[in-house]
């Protein structure tokens, strides 16, 4: 599977953009990797280790990491852009006099950008215009890629050479790629997920249970394919890694940071106060506004974004919202299967509350 002779760029410092440069790395390629840092940076060509993101993973000897943007990017293939979404547009616009249209470009941010509800490979494709661009998303909690647990993801492109090259750059025996060519889906999938990791948070902290955690989980699909269908997505798409796959992982393991954010909540921390305790970006929190925002401005019934959205900025308690949660509508299980309408209408039809 490996391709020896791919040299790949990577962009950002932190824990996920270093579990992937160590990947290629270990796949043979010449791996150059950019940070803002210049002391992280030299940390990781002396020690190996990033000591402010992964502390506890060596990283192949074989990355050289480095402040100089020209450096990194010369003579890179492929250019992976492991940036939170707040700067990903600055930092692409930085990288863009070294980059040239024969390079690969593939964002593994998942977050939303709040002007124009921009996803993050529609930033790279509007500031360079290139053609070979991909999405990296799927389980891939940081440091277990960093420790080698065996995991999956998901490159999603229209352009079947980025998949291929993907692939062949970052598939090894402990990480495997599989392919879409749903690059809107797969994204969408990755930044929505963010949420309901939030609330599977809160829930665990507020001493739910596994039959809460698992009902949580299930209507958040339910929830996330209906915002996609309304946005002209595929909704097929999230019963892949990208959708279900990585809602598992989130939604049940304190080693994601969103996760932690919703537990800190649930403990009656402030949305302040759980942020500064984690000290890294929880990308969730600005997508539930930016998700709440569209749904409401373009009528889609997201009940769990909106009273996540009451809990992280208007100060509802935790419990308080999953009590009325619990009193809202009853409605359809699968409504690919059974639609909502018929519900409702089934339930008017029987005298019965329309909620
Ligand atoms: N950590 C994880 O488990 C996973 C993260 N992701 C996604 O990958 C994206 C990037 O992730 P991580 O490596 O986790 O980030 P991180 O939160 O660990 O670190 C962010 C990095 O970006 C740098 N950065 C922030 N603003 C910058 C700017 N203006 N200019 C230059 N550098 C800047 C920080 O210095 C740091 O090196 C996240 O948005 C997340 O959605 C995806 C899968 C797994
Ligand atoms: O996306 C992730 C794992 O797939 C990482 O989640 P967090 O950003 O919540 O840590």
């Amino acid at each position: 599977m490996s391709d020896d002779s791919m040299s790949v760029a990577v962009l950002g410092g932190g824990s996920f953009g270093t579990a992937l440069a160590s990947i290629a790395a270990d796949n043979g390629a010449r791996v150059r990797q950019w940070l803002r840092d210049p002391e992280l940076a030299a940390q990781i060509n002396r020690e190996h280790v990033n000591g402010r993101y992964l502390p506890d993973y060596a990283i192949n000897p074989a990355v050289v990491a480095s402040t100089d943007m020209a450096e990194v990017l010369k003579d890179a293939e492929l250019v992976l852009v492991a940036i939170p979404s707040k700067a990903f547009r600055e930092v692409v616009r930085q990288a863009r006099p070294f980059l040239d249209e024969r390079q690969i470009l593939v964002s593994t941010t998942k977050g939303i950008q709040e002007e124009g509800f921009k996803l993050m490979s529609q930033i790279l494709e509007e500031e360079t215009g290139f053609r070979h661009i991909g999405v990296i998303s799927g389980p891939n909690l940081a440091s277990e890629v960093a420790d080698k647990q065996l995991t999956a993801t998901v490159i999603a492109s229209d352009d079947a050479e980025t998949r291929t090259r993907v692939q062949a750059a970052l598939g090894c025996d402990y990480f495997r790629v599989y392919a879409s060519n749903d690059r809107y889906g797969v994204e969408l999938g990755g930044a929505l997920k963010n949420l309901y990791a939030i609330a599977a948070g809160m829930a665990a902290a507020l001493g739910m249970g596994e039959n809460t955690r698992s009902m949580l989980m299930t209507r958040a699909l339910a929830e996330m394919s209906r915002f996609a269908v309304s946005q002209g997505a595929n909704p097929m798409t999230f019963l892949g890694l990208a959708g279900v796959g990585d809602l598992i992982v989130t939604c049940s393991s304190a080693l994601s940071r969103n996760y932690r954010v919703g537990q800190a909540l649930g403990e009656g921390k402030s949305l302040n106060e759980a942020v500064d305790a984690l000290g890294q970006v929880a990308e969730g929190v600005n997508t539930v506004r930016l998700v709440r925002d569209k749904a409401h401005q373009e009528g889609v019934y997201m009940p769990l974004a909106e009273g996540l959205y009451q809990v992280l900025f208007k100060g509802v308690p935790a419990r308080d919202m999953a009590r009325l949660l619990m009193q809202g509508e009853q409605s359809s299980d699968v409504e690919f299967v059974l639609p909502r309408e018929d519900v409702q209408q089934d339930r008017r039809a029987t005298g019965g509350r329309d909620d």
